[in-house]
């Protein structure tokens, strides 16, 4: 008798199961897998961590493709970066096998390089990036972003920020809800 289906569409041993779970749980509710009272609120346990800040200037030069404007012709900006790396947990790197830091500060300042180093210094910004990325500030965070994340340890959380000018900055990072 145990695979006949009730109305609700459910096996009846399942049915039994269940009511026994909602009498289980009877003015509880199962957090994390231990049972605790519906009413008690739960509130996110503060973790300390390390946040790193570094900060470098590349100089190049781009144009934003289709800008009706003085930005849509070849100019030059002396661009200032901070990347921002947090972390509860320390990590080894490429160049030390202890685990002392969040990242390396060398794998974060890899854009300050010269291009034909593999950064992005004295170089046509439309020329390095790939075309999905276009030369606005906004799109140059991502890209640093993007790379970044792929040099530095799992789990580590960056944020990017970008100024062309003394007047303006853009930042690019992690959506606090993915952790
Ligand atoms: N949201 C964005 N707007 C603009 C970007 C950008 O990357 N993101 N870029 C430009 C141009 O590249 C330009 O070089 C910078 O423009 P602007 O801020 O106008 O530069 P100035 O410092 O010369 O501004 P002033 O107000 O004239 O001093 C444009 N917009």
């Amino acid at each position: 008798m145990l695979s006949i289906r009730t109305q609700l569409g459910i096996v009846k041993s399942e049915l039994i199961c269940l009511i026994y779970v909602s009498k289980f749980l009877n003015g509880w509710k199962v957090h994390g897998g231990v049972k605790i009272r519906s009413d008690v609120e739960l509130k996110p346990v503060p973790m300390p961590k390390w946040k790193l800040t570094t900060e470098f200037t590349f100089d190049s030069a781009h144009y934003i493709k289709d800008y009706d404007g003085p930005c849509g012709r070849m100019h030059g900006h002396s661009y200032r970066v901070q990347v921002e790396a947090t972390s509860n947990q320390l990590h080894s790197s490429e160049y030390c096998p202890h685990p002392v830091m969040v990242a390396d500060f060398r794998s974060l300042r890899w854009a300050k390089k010269d291009v034909t180093k593999g950064g992005l210094d004295h170089g046509v910004l439309n020329e390095i990036l790939p075309p999905e990325y276009e030369t606005t500030a906004e799109m140059i965070a991502k890209y640093i972003y993007d790379v970044t994340k792929k040099r530095v340890p799992e789990g580590v959380r960056l944020k990017v920020r970008v100024s062309e000018t003394s007047n303006s900055w853009v930042e690019y990072e992690d959506d606090e809800s993915e952790s």
